[in-house]
């Protein structure tokens, strides 16, 4: 019986994840759970699942929990302490990362350090530090498993595969609710229209980022450290179906796709899984398949892919302050404070300020994140 323990157990992710455990109670068993603020959702998880420890974010909301839950036999945390924990759970197999934000980071190192395998959904932990995560992942012997759909596809097409036959790796987008947008109406875009993802149901933050392309750009530069490809050979395309989740091509022209209906049970379920392919709950596509389409993305009206471009290739702490002022905007955004267009108005300011330093520990990341969150909440203040 694989043990699993979930960093966001209450989000699209986790709640997915715990979907796909459902169907397979001899085999995983989910015994660390942490959520954020949700303690109700918790709660029934707790009633559910009987995890051996759980984590919320708040100490009020923690001891709320404590008096729901008795005494069942579930030990609870809370704030930064309850993440390491359910990161750190002895007996666990493997963790499966499914916070949004550079929160995630140190929870996914700690979790590293402990031997266990990862599940990567938090593609954030991988840009803000890509270089040292795979360095530690490489030195503890452990595995990380991409859970994001893209690179999940791009990792199944490259099983049996000698990498110097890479040419290179088409990454797939949707494009977003917006791509046939003109300028006058990219300034009329609201938070409910940039929530409503053409084909995937997210969370509020990547739902933003794939509304402005960052979230293919943070993709690029996690795929970039998930396969050791350089940038000039990540090359993004429009497929506003998502029915082809990415590609390899290879350098005798040969190009393999990975499909499938969007559900991310299925990358779930393939990383808890892997290398097994068991038959889950997962619609099957249905066949013929028609009308799939491609186009180039338009990097002017979609600025924010060139931006995560731009920042991968400085590298440094370039990425990590990239990824810290997106999640500073998009949150401004979400909150009325700024429009959909400063959204990479912002992130380019705060990064022509910032003079990438080279790092070597989680500190040096943390701080330039820190400074970028500091520096973009002066700049919203300030110009917008
Ligand atoms: N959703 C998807 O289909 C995909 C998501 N991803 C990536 O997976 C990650 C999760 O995305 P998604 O599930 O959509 O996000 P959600 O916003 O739906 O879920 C986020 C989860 O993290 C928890 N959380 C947030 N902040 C904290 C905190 N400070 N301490 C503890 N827990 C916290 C939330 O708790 P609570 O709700 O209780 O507050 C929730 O459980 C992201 O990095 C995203 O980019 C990648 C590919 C696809
Ligand atoms: C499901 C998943 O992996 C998301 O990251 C998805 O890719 C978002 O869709 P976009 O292609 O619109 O960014
Ligand atoms: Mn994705």
């Amino acid at each position: 019986m694989k043990q699993l323990a979930i960093l966001g157990s209450t989000g699209s992710i986790g709640r997915r994840a715990l979907q796909v455990v459902d169907n397979f109670p001899d085999d995983i068993k989910p015994v660390a759970l942490a959520a954020g603020k949700n303690k109700q959702l918790l709660l029934e998880q707790v009633k559910k699942y009987r995890p051996r420890l759980v984590s919320l974010q708040g100490e009020e909301d923690a001891r709320w929990l404590q008096r729901q839950v008795g005494n069942r036999k579930t030990e609870i945390f809370y704030g930064q302490e309850g993440l390491l924990a359910v990161a750190t759970c002895p007996g666990v197999d493997t963790v499966l990362t499914a916070i949004s934000g550079a929160v995630g980071l140190g929870p996914t190192v700690a979790a590293i350090r402990a031997g266990k395998n990862i599940a990567l959904a938090n593609k954030e932990t991988l840009v803000a530090a890509g270089e040292l995560v795979m360095c530690l992942a490489h030195e503890y012997r452990v595995n990380i498993r991409p859970v994001d759909s893209e690179h999940s596809a791009i990792w199944q097409c490259l099983h049996g595969e000698d990498g110097n036959n890479v040419a290179r790796i088409l990454l797939t987008a949707s494009g977003g609710p917006f791509r046939r947008y003109n300028p006058e109406q990219m300034a009329g875009i609201t938070p409910a229209m940039a929530l409503n993802h053409p084909n995937w149901e997210m969370g509020a933050k990547i739902t933003v980022d794939s509304a402005t392309l960052m979230n293919k750009g943070l993709e690029v530069i996690e795929a970039r450290w998930l396969f050791g490809i350089n940038y000039d050979n990540i090359k993004v395309v429009i497929h506003p179906q998502s029915i082809i989740h990415s590609m390899v091509e290879f350098n005798d022209g040969s190009v393999l796709a990975q499909m499938g209906v969007p559900d991310m049970r299925l990358p779930i379920q393939y990383a808890l899984f892997y290398p097994q392919r068991p038959a889950g709950d997962v619609p099957k596509l249905q066949w013929p398949v028609t009308d799939l389409t491609f186009e180039e993305p338009d990097l002017e009206k979609f600025p924010s892919l060139a931006l995560a471009y731009r920042a991968g290739r400085i590298g440094k702490t370039m990425p990590a302050v990239l990824n810290a002022a997106n999640e500073v905007a998009v949150h401004a955004f979400l909150t009325g404070r700024i429009s959909f267009m400063s959204i990479p108005e912002l992130v380019a300011a705060v990064m022509e300020e910032h003079i990438p330093v080279t790092y070597n520990s989680l500190e040096d990341i943390l701080e330039a994140d820190l400074w970028a969150r500091g520096r973009a909440d002066e700049i919203i203040v300030d110009k917008f």
